[in-house]
């Protein structure tokens, strides 16, 4: 069975279709990123889900519970975690009885495991949190009545590059232990990290739902070289190079000129590696394609930047 169906979910604000037919499956013990530029429609999926407002039109079922029927879906949130964009704690309270209160709903028996990891200042009132803190308590939230399945909100926002990186190896580690993950993000580097799947979002409809890996393999690297001398456009127009950009400049400074190259590249690494050995290089980069770069080339530009 999967932990989450989501079949023709609709949403209409009025102004707004946020989902438009959304239409996806989560398999349970997988984590599965839900990837989508700002204001895609991904919270109003995930507050779809929990129950939090109704869909227009379509449904889900989250580890089976129907989310149209209340007690169903009140049943089925004993095993599962949330943590929602920007969590709204009660500013009053300290860290420690916002656990409380979430342990008398729900249970607790991987608290202290959890503060060990994610460790929040639990005496503290939540007004005096930073936001890293909040989220750091969300997680240990989220996670600690041991849920079979954990849906996240742009979790990793807030977090500094060590707790990024802590994060993932636990995400990775519970999915290894059967736990199913969903969460959302607007960052594809993010995403290639953690996830064993994506379904990506745009303008509230989904444009594709695939392997993190295929989707890597389409998606390509941005490489930019600057190369000594003269290049000429064909020795550089490989197949696999999309977007190819070459420039002469003049370098005051250096006794002739550079030629500035950059391309995305979707071909075989080792011809790429051919021709730039043959090259009096000055400088080298490789990186991942930006989402949007990514969103231009497969699925045109039709519907803006949502
Ligand atoms: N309660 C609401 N009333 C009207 N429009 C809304 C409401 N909530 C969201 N929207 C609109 O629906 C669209 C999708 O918003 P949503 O928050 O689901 O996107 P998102 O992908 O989560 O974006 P972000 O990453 O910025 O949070 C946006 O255009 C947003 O302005």
């Amino acid at each position: 069975m999967s932990a989450i169906e989501v079949a023709g979910l609709t949403k209409d604000y009025g102004d707004v279709l946020a989902n438009d037919d959304v239409t996806f499956d989560v398999e349970s013990g997988e984590i599965f990123g839900y990837l989508g530029p700002n204001g895609a429609g991904k919270t109003t999926t995930i507050r779809t889900l929990m129950g939090l407002q109704s869909p227009t039109d379509g449904t889900a079922t989250v580890l089976g519970a129907d989310i149209r029927s209340e007690s169903e879906l009140v049943a089925a949130k004993q095993r599962i975690g949330y943590l929602p964009a920007n969590p709204a704690f009660d500013e009053t309270a300290t860290g420690e009885e916002v656990l409380d209160l979430h342990a008398s709903l729900k249970g607790d028996q991987r608290r202290e495991e959890l503060l060990e990891l994610f460790d929040p200042p639990l005496e503290r009132p939540i007004r005096d949190y930073s936001t890293g803190n909040v989220q750091k308590l969300g997680l240990v939230q989220a996670f600690m009545h041991d849920p079979d399945l954990v849906v996240m909100d742009e979790p990793t926002s807030g977090l500094d590059p060590l707790l990024q990186r802590r994060f993932n190896e636990f995400v990775r580690s519970e999915r290894d232990r059967g736990t199913t993950v969903f969460l959302s993000s607007h960052v594809l580097s993010e995403v290639r990290q953690i996830c064993d799947r994506v379904g990506i979002i745009r303008g509230g409809r989904i444009v594709t739902v695939e392997s993190v890996a295929d989707l890597l393999g389409r998606s390509g690297k941005s490489v930019t070289l600057r190369v000594a001398g003269h290049v000429e456009r064909d020795a550089v127009d490989l197949p696999g190079a999309h977007d190819l950009v070459v420039e002469r400049v003049d370098v005051p400074d250096d006794d002739g000129r550079v030629t500035e190259v950059s391309f995305t590249y979707t071909g075989d690494v080792n011809e790429l590696a051919d021709i730039i050995a043959g090259f009096d290089l000055l400088e080298f980069g490789v990186e991942e394609a930006p989402l949007e770069d990514v969103f231009m080339r497969f699925y045109g530009d039709e519907e803006g930047t949502a």
